[in-house]
């Protein structure tokens, strides 16, 4: 089982949203307003868009009929590394969709492409520039540092991984073979932006958001469980990232992860990917147990 990367001339940021189908707007935009404690910044007939940082958005919630991603957004450095990036993905055999001028100006940035990842399908955005709001992002429930990562379950592990390591310029920082990778978007410093698990189906496992407090995890866990949400793993501590995390079910059910603390990687001199061992305690080390929900509802979103 290879942990190798290869060399990629896509270089990332940043991730920077995760856009969302959910079964009734007013009621996800309330949970993840109210409970999860993002702010919205517009409401427009398309979607509405919250942020957890200066970003006009970090989570775009659609309304769709069946709840799921619709697709992830990748920040890149400028104009010239997004050329570098369409050239680099056209020359893989890969169909790079350009964005109207009308949907960049709704979504308040200078310039993206998508593209879909073989094999699951999941549209992947590479954005130049999103705008940075006049007033910063203020922490109500919770304080939240950023989006941190989205986890997705794939039917191909294998060549999930070809393609996200092979070719799209993500690096493995933990593999537990043959069933989950924590992949950075090189040469961001998380530990991981992006996971795949492998999975019977492809579908949506959880979107997480980084806190800033333990207590922030500790304060979550008594308030979601009075909102009557139901607490699907943890709370626990992850030895990949060596994060503490709480996982909770938003109102269609998908899985969302808060989570406190994660290993920093440098650009250059990184060490090399461990293989964990595939038990229970590698995922949590306090010994908690997912409930049957937890990171099973999220479709993603594929052209019809
Ligand atoms: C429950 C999953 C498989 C797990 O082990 C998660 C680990 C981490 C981490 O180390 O931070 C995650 O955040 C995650 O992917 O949920
Ligand atoms: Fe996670």
């Amino acid at each position: 089982m290879s942990v190798e990367s290869a060399a990629s001339p896509l270089r990332y940021k940043r991730l920077a949203y995760v856009a969302l189908n959910v079964s009734d707007l007013a009621r996800s935009t309330a949970f993840y307003r109210d409970l999860v404690g993002l702010s919205v910044s517009e409401s427009c007939e398309a979607f509405v868009a919250l942020r957890c940082s200066r970003d006009h958005h970090n989570l775009l919630l659609y309304r769709g009929r069946q709840p799921g991603i619709k697709r992830v957004g990748f920040e890149l450095d400028s104009v010239a590394e997004l050329a570098t990036a369409r050239r680099e993905l056209e020359a893989l055999g890969l169909s790079v969709e350009a964005l109207s001028k009308e949907e960049l100006k709704a979504l308040r940035t200078v310039d993206a492409l998508r593209f879909r990842l073989p094999g699951c399908g999941l549209c992947i955005e590479l954005l130049v520039q999103m705008m940075h709001m006049a007033e910063p992002y203020r922490p109500t429930v919770s304080k939240i540092e950023r989006l941190g990562h989205v986890v997705l379950n794939v039917r191909d592990f294998q060549a999930a991984m070809d393609w996200l390591c092979g070719k799209l310029g993500f690096r493995v920082s933990d593999l537990v073979p043959e069933f989950a990778a924590f992949l950075r978007c090189h040469p961001n410093p998380l530990h991981h932006s992006f996971a795949i698990l492998a999975g019977a189906e492809d579908h949506l496992n959880h979107i997480n958001f980084m806190v800033t407090d333990i207590d922030d995890i500790g304060c979550a866990m008594n308030r979601i469980k009075k909102a009557g949400v139901e607490v699907v793993f943890g709370p626990g501590r992850h030895q990949p990232s060596e994060s503490i995390f709480l996982y909770f079910q938003d109102p269609d059910g998908m899985t969302v992860e808060y989570s406190f603390g994660m290993e920093k990687f440098p650009e250059f001199g990184a060490r090399e990917a461990r293989l964990l061992e595939p038990v229970p305690a590698t995922l949590d080390s306090w010994g908690s147990v997912p409930a049957p929900g937890f990171g099973k509802t999220g479709r993603i979103e594929t052209p019809a």
